[in-house]
């Protein structure tokens, strides 16, 4: 199969309990993807299979495949370590490491076994720059991650994520605990990655997956139930329960 990056009839089970129905979605370079549709129909499930973060729950399973540049991830053999590096993720509740701004951002180099200081500080400061944090944070980079706000922490999240280079980056719901102005800030933030990265963002707010989002996948008790083009999802969708949900008659 020659996806680039993208699922192929991929099942998550919990138990006996099938939690995502055989979802094949491609994810195309330099885009964001907005997965969207009611509470526990199996966005975040799906998201975090695709670093295989799931695998790490109890009880999970994961049938199909996971397709990025002709490898499939879900195979046992696979290094998810590295895997984990090639595609970062940021969860809805910002959890930076109780450790300094810098050494946030320079454990993952660190760990890749970057020592010299003047990488690392290159590092730091690139992933900062990129996360649009380095104006507000350059001069207390020794400070604990903690004292930051919540959006700061968010975007210190997204640019840790940053630090190891990654091709894809997968986004849980990353601002719905921020207030307006840093929402504005990660969104603006995700605008300007896209353009390097394959971004897939799970949201429950209609208007920022309309804002950002180039393509939309509809879920609904764990079946994707259309995908396209944002602007046509939102528009003009082609099914009954995408329209019903994109007006807020339920979910
Ligand atoms: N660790 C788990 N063990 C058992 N069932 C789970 C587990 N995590 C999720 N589920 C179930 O799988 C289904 C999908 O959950 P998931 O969290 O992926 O949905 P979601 O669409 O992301 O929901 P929300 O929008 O509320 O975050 C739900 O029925 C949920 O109860």
């Amino acid at each position: 199969m020659a996806i680039p990056f993208g699922t192929e009839q991929l099942s998550i089970y919990y138990g006996h309990f099938q939690a995502v129905k055989q979802i094949s979605l491609a994810f195309p370079e330099a885009s964001v993807t907005a997965l969207i549709g009611p509470s526990g129909c199996g966005k975040s499930t799906f998201l975090r299979s695709l670093n295989r973060m799931n695998d790490e729950i109890s009880g999970s399973r994961t049938e199909g495949h996971i397709w990025m540049d002709g490898k499939d991830l879900n195979e046992p053999g696979t290094d998810v370590i590295k895997l984990r590096q090639k595609i970062g993720m940021v969860w809805q509740k910002p959890n930076p490491f109780h450790k300094s701004i810098y050494n946030n951002i320079a454990f993952g180099p660190r760990y890749r076994g970057i020592k010299g200081k003047k990488a690392l500080d290159e590092i730091v400061e690139k992933s900062l720059r990129r996360a649009a944090l380095w104006d507000e944070v350059k001069d207390r980079l020794n400070e604990s991650a903690l004292s930051l706000s919540g959006g700061q922490q968010q975007r210190l999240c997204i640019a840790r994520a940053l630090s190891v280079d990654p091709q894809i980056l997968l986004l849980d719901e990353p601002a719905s605990a921020l207030d307006p102005v840093s929402t504005g800030k990660v969104e603006e933030l995700i605008s300007e990655l896209k353009k390097d990265l394959r971004i897939v963002i799970v949201t429950h707010n209609m208007q920022q997956a309309a804002r950002i989002s180039d393509y939309t996948a509809y879920f609904y008790l764990g079946n994707m139930i259309e995908h396209g083009d944002t602007e046509h999802i939102f528009t003009n969708p082609d099914n009954r329960l995408t329209q019903e949900y994109i007006m807020g008659r339920f979910g």
